[in-house]
């Protein structure tokens, strides 16, 4: 039976952008009424353009950013309520790991250091927490020796491993991986990958993994939700987003991966051509956001924008026109 640990329902986030050189001072709607779920122990993955609202999610569920609307809600308890001690528990329930882990770990302390600081948070204090220091490389794939290095001793992939041993400190429930791996040569990549699959199986994890890389999605996610300007406009399992995609923008996105592995070729999808430049965030097109990029684009979607509903392949897609019977020819 699958357990929810975490259930975002109409998130909003709009940040307040100051006046600069040559620049007004707007509102920036980063997330506009974002809803998923993540069950415990699996992964949902979330691709889309730069600036489509990615980071401002995890770093909302981190509390680094406040929301406008919307309620989070981890093991059924309600994020926005939390206060002191079930505050910071909710804190270490979940966990963030970010692009570039060389910004992200004091380059003044050793290894040992930063994971004995960390552990320092846990409620169940251990015995010896040296040795959990060395446990916790170990977890990761690295040996005793490497507790006594400092971050610029360490290559780009042994950076993230131990960020994510800093993460395992307090026993998470919850990763948020932003990016984790993008700036990672590929071999490398791949071993970080596996080393996070084998800790979601061995300890349960759940992790919300960020990526642009949508093999990247492909390898690590169950469920996979694309945004486009604030919004989830497709969500879905794994299978259904990457060999059934429904909406456009999903098809654009996959026709644009340079081995196109990843469409069904049964379902004869045509390939959509993403022209043009995201639309600013600041002033969202009305309608469906996507309709000045889309080939399907009609009247309609010019006035009015779709809700979320489950197509007739089964994800949910935010489209007038999300089946593949209805698309056009190849753009
Ligand atoms: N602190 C902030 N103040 C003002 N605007 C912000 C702030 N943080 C993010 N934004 C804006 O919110 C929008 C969403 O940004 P976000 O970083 O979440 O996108 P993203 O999809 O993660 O992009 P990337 O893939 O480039 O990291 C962008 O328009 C961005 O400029």
């Amino acid at each position: 039976m699958s357990t929810v640990l975490l259930e975002v329902d109409d998130l909003e986030v709009t940040f307040r952008r100051s006046a600069g050189p040559g620049r007004r001072a707007a509102s920036v709607p980063a997330v506009r009424g974002v809803s998923f779920q993540l069950e415990a122990g699996t992964t949902l993955g979330i691709a889309g353009e730069s600036g489509s609202g990615k980071s401002t999610i995890a770093r909302t569920l981190m509390g680094i950013n406040k929301p406008s609307g919307g309620s989070m809600r981890l093991n059924g308890a309600d994020v926005g309520a939390l206060r002191g001690r079930e505050l910071a528990q909710y804190r270490q329930t979940m966990q963030m790991i970010f692009q570039d882990p060389y910004d992200s770990l004091d380059p003044r302390m050793k290894v040992s250091e930063t994971l004995l600081e960390a552990i320092k948070l846990r409620k169940n204090k251990p015995a010896s927490p040296l040795n959990e220091v060395y446990q916790l490389l170990e977890k990761v794939g690295l040996s005793k020796s490497f507790a006594s290095r400092r971050p610029r001793e360490l290559s780009g992939g042994q950076r993230q491993r131990v960020s994510i041993a800093r993460a395992l400190c307090v026993d998470p429930r919850l990763i948020l991986c932003d990016e984790a791996v993008s700036a990672l040569d590929v071999s490398v990549r791949a071993q970080v990958l596996n080393l996070l699959k084998d800790l979601q199986e061995d300890l349960g994890l759940a992790y919300l993994f960020i990526s642009h890389d949508l093999s990247t999605l492909r390898f690590m996610a169950d469920y996979v939700g694309i945004m486009y300007l604030g919004k989830i406009v497709e969500l879905g399992t794994r299978d259904e987003i990457f060999e059934r995609p429904q909406h456009p923008y999903t098809r654009a996105l996959l026709s644009a991966v340079p081995e196109p592995v990843v469409i069904d070729r049964t379902v004869r999808l045509p390939r959509v051509r993403l022209t043009g430049e995201p639309p600013s965030s600041t002033n969202p097109p009305t309608g469906c956001s996507f309709h000045p990029r889309c080939p399907l684009a009609q009247e309609i979607c010019r006035t009015t924008a779709p809700a979320r509903r489950v197509t007739s392949s089964g994800q949910l897609a935010a489209c007038h026109f999300a089946e593949p019977e209805l698309v056009v020819a190849e753009a």
